[in-house]
């Protein structure tokens, strides 16, 4: 079969929605050409949407996965609800849960891989429903164990912690939503995001200021998207009404709901972190967010941890898409037998 990275709105796969736990869900769904080895769950990342996953998933077609990747909730044509609580990571685990179930049902199991905020989102369901994963993968996005102190990250960074995550107290504030709405503005959003350049070479995007609204209106195309692919990002971003932005910047405003729910859980449950199911971990070498060395130190919480690494950014999925696709076929051989 073509295993070609999706174009938009490819007749390969199907694009279908299901209510999930109030919510409307969309997602893409690759159905396998033969007899189906396992279903493949993929979760995206900020600011990305299930298309985000194109290299991979004819890839894993072609290998006789059933494969779906959902929208996440605030994104394309996924529901962008306006109780933050919405978008915790518990809440968002139980969506990937239930959506899970009606595919694989009530003992079933999937294959669960994630990027980015998807990557931290994987961790995090294989830790509450590990009955539900056969194997968990994660690109770029090391494991955070659960977070019992409830520091705020405005804290951290005037302590001169995590300066690679500094760009993340803008995303969380009232700027991007506000002056990022409109087509225009958004196609100037993905340029930056995705890498376009100035004539100087100047970004519109550094992990330690976050956007930088005066040079949008400089950059230029070559970035990581097409001309057909940066117009598909615009297009499915409108779907919500302005602000567009709101539904996948709450993403970013979940910090104290997050670490007050694992801190209730922690008081319950013991914060005690162990993956017995086969995982991997492949780090990007030059995302600027995730550097490979914030990955120190997590071994110790599996059992069966493979790690691996691309040369690649943050875009590591389209950047690096076949030896992204080679270290995960590898890896399935290999746990799945
Ligand atoms: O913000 C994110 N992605 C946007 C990247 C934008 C970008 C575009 C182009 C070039 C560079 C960057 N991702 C989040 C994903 C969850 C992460 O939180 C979990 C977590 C911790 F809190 C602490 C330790 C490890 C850990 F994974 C925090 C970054």
């Amino acid at each position: 079969m073509d295993t070609s990275k999706l174009k938009p709105n490819d007749p390969r796969v199907k694009y279908e929605t299901k209510q999930v736990r109030g919510k409307t869900y969309s997602y893409i769904l690759g159905e396998p050409q033969g007899p189906k080895v396992e279903t493949i769950f993929l979760i995206h990342g900020w600011p990305d949407m299930a298309f985000g996953w194109r290299c991979q998933i004819p890839y894993l077609m072609s290998l006789g996965f059933q494969v779906v990747a959902p929208n996440m909730v605030g994104y394309a044509g996924t529901d962008a609800p306006e109780d933050l609580k919405e978008y915790s990571f518990q809440s968002v685990c139980a969506d990937i849960v239930a959506l899970a179930r009606e595919f694989v049902g009530e003992k079933g199991q999937i294959v669960l891989g994630g990027h980015d905020w998807g990557g931290a989102i994987v961790w995090r369901v294989a830790y509450y429903y590990p009955e539900l994963i056969k194997a968990v993968f994660s690109v770029c996005t090391p494991l955070n164990p659960i977070n019992t102190k409830k520091v705020r990250l405005e804290n951290i960074i005037a302590a001169g912690g995590l300066p690679n995550f500094k760009y993340q107290l803008q995303l969380g504030g009232p700027d991007v939503q506000a002056r990022i709405q409109g087509k225009d503005m958004l196609r100037k959003f993905f340029l930056a995001l995705f890498g376009a350049r100035g004539p100087g070479g100047e970004t519109g995007f550094n992990t330690s200021e976050g956007v930088l609204f005066d040079n949008l209106d400089k950059l230029r195309p070559p970035l990581l998207l097409d001309e057909q692919e940066l117009e598909h990002y615009v297009e499915q971003y409108s779907l919500h009404g302005p602000p567009e932005m709101r539904g996948p910047l709450n993403w970013y405003r979940t910090r104290e709901i997050n670490s007050e729910q694992e801190a209730e859980h922690a008081k319950k449950n013991g914060s005690a972190m162990k993956y017995e199911m086969p995982a991997l971990f492949i780090s990007a070498s030059r995302d600027s967010a995730l550097p490979p060395a914030m990955a120190k130190g997590m071994d110790t919480f599996y059992t069966d941890l493979t790690r691996t690494e691309v040369n690649a950014s943050h875009w590591a999925l389209a950047e690096a898409g076949h030896e992204v696709n080679r270290q995960i076929g590898q890896w399935l051989n290999k746990v799945l037998g």
